[in-house]
């Protein structure tokens, strides 16, 4: 039994993990954010930010990687119901394109009001 749920754990995990090679393998999107969440991470430990200014940009890490891959996924979706062009398949992509937007913007602010500090600091 518990070797059962285990297994089904491991096996959603894999799915998991499959979703996100997808994602990373098919949208240039996602590998541009995925290499900035990287660059940020390792600016982050450069700087020495507090813990707080962590949790902010974990965060928006996961918000913008996460909007990104729901985004792909309605893409796929409308791709797959609607093939032909439909005003309202446009209409879906336009929106879930917008909400990814959003989360990227304010991630890309947060970044500059944490790092302006200590940018400012090694510059001034
Ligand atoms: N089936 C469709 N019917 C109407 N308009 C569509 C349709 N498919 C795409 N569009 C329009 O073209 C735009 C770009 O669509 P596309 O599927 O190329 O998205 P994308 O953001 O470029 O995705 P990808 O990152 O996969 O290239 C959509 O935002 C929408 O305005």
């Amino acid at each position: 039994m518990a070797d059962t749920n285990f297994y089904k754990l491991g096996r959603s995990f894999r799915y998991a993990f499959q979703g996100f090679h997808s994602g990373f393998r098919s949208q240039l999107n996602f590998r541009i954010q995925c290499t900035a969440a990287v660059v940020v991470i390792i600016l982050g430990l450069l700087c020495g930010i507090t813990k707080y200014d962590w949790l902010w940009i974990l965060l928006n890490i996961a918000l913008v990687l996460f909007g990104e891959l729901i985004n792909t996924a309605l893409e796929t979706l409308v791709d797959l119901v609607s093939p032909d062009y439909h005003v309202l398949a446009g209409k879906v992509k336009d929106i879930a394109a917008a909400a990814v937007t959003i989360l990227a913007a304010n991630a890309l602010v947060s970044a500059i009001i944490i790092f302006s500090g200590p940018f400012l600091k090694l510059w001034g």
